[in-house]
């Protein structure tokens, strides 16, 4: 099926490729999760992936991050050609993920939770940290001083000591935000970061979302269901249906475009009709 892809917008084009996705192919099997996928996400975007249940979204996602790999195509970050990543190289290269069900440790405060983010900045020695002392004592304080900033950051100071497991899910998702972001990513994937919330809990992930954009300048690539939210929020839009690219462009763009409305947004007015 060819797609149907707009120009960039004069900003768009005056940054440079951060992420360039060209003929993804991903295989389970007898089952195609994704067909000849391409697109680029340039720094600084707010990139979204949208598409009906089963599209290929989180499998995208994975392959970006190196948690699956393409049975074919290639990835291209910061210029590098990536084959067989592992997650653990693509984190240490400024890649970080948040997960559609939350992954946090329950029973740790809030602060610890974001301190487990910051593990790939030590460089301490084994020793050092054994001891803590000299590096491994320096390390600790930037680290928590950094993490203290991201609490403030994200509203969660009222909550800094308390164990996440008892916090409301919408607090949980900010905790999850913000241990993403202590590891200072550039380019930040949120899987589904509103699902589950409620009206005023979206209200805010949306607003900390375009915050960790513009002050932090991280470039977001963003699965998201509720087709308001990522209307409101992305630069850019690719939409998946069946593993393969159907569209792409700006909100308004895919939101015209016969295709998407089809196969994605006619059903999505008809669920919430
Ligand atoms: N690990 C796996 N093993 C086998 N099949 C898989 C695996 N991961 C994904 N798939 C299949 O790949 C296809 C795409 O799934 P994926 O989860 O990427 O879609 P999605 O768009 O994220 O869906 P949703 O919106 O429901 O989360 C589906 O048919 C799914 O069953």
């Amino acid at each position: 099926m060819v797609a149907t892809v707009s120009d960039l917008t004069p900003r768009e084009q005056a940054s440079e490729v951060l992420l360039k996705v060209e003929n993804v192919e991903l295989r389970f099997g007898g089952v195609r999760a994704l067909h000849d996928v391409g697109f680029e996400i340039r720094k600084g975007q707010i990139f979204s992936i949208i598409g009906p249940n089963g599209a290929g979204k989180s499998s995208m996602l994975n392959c970006i991050n190196g948690f699956y790999h393409p049975t074919s195509g290639t990835l291209t970050y910061k210029g590098q050609p990536r084959k067989h990543m592992r997650p653990y190289v693509t984190a240490s290269q400024g890649i970080a993920r948040t997960f559609q069900n939350i992954a946090l440790f329950k029973g740790m405060s809030t602060l610890d939770n974001i301190m487990t983010g910051r593990h790939l900045k030590t460089k301490a020695s084994l020793l050092e940290n054994a001891f803590w002392f000299g590096r491994a004592r320096r390390e600790e304080l930037e680290h928590r001083r950094f993490c203290e900033e991201i609490i403030d950051f994200l509203n969660l100071q009222h909550v800094r000591k308390t164990p996440v497991g008892t916090l409301p899910y919408g607090l949980q998702k900010r905790v999850e935000l913000g241990r993403a972001l202590a590891a200072e990513p550039e380019l930040l994937l949120l899987d589904e970061p509103m699902a589950g919330m409620n009206l005023e809990e979206k209200q805010d992930m949306a607003r900390f979302i375009l915050d960790v954009n513009d002050e932090y300048g991280t470039t977001i690539c963003l699965i998201e269901h509720d087709i308001g939210v990522v209307m409101d929020l992305s630069d850019r839009i690719v939409v998946l249906d069946h593993g393969e690219k159907i569209g792409e462009g700006t909100p308004r763009e895919v939101s015209n475009d016969p295709k998407v409305i089809e196969a994605y947004l006619g059903v999505q007015e008809q669920e919430s009709a």
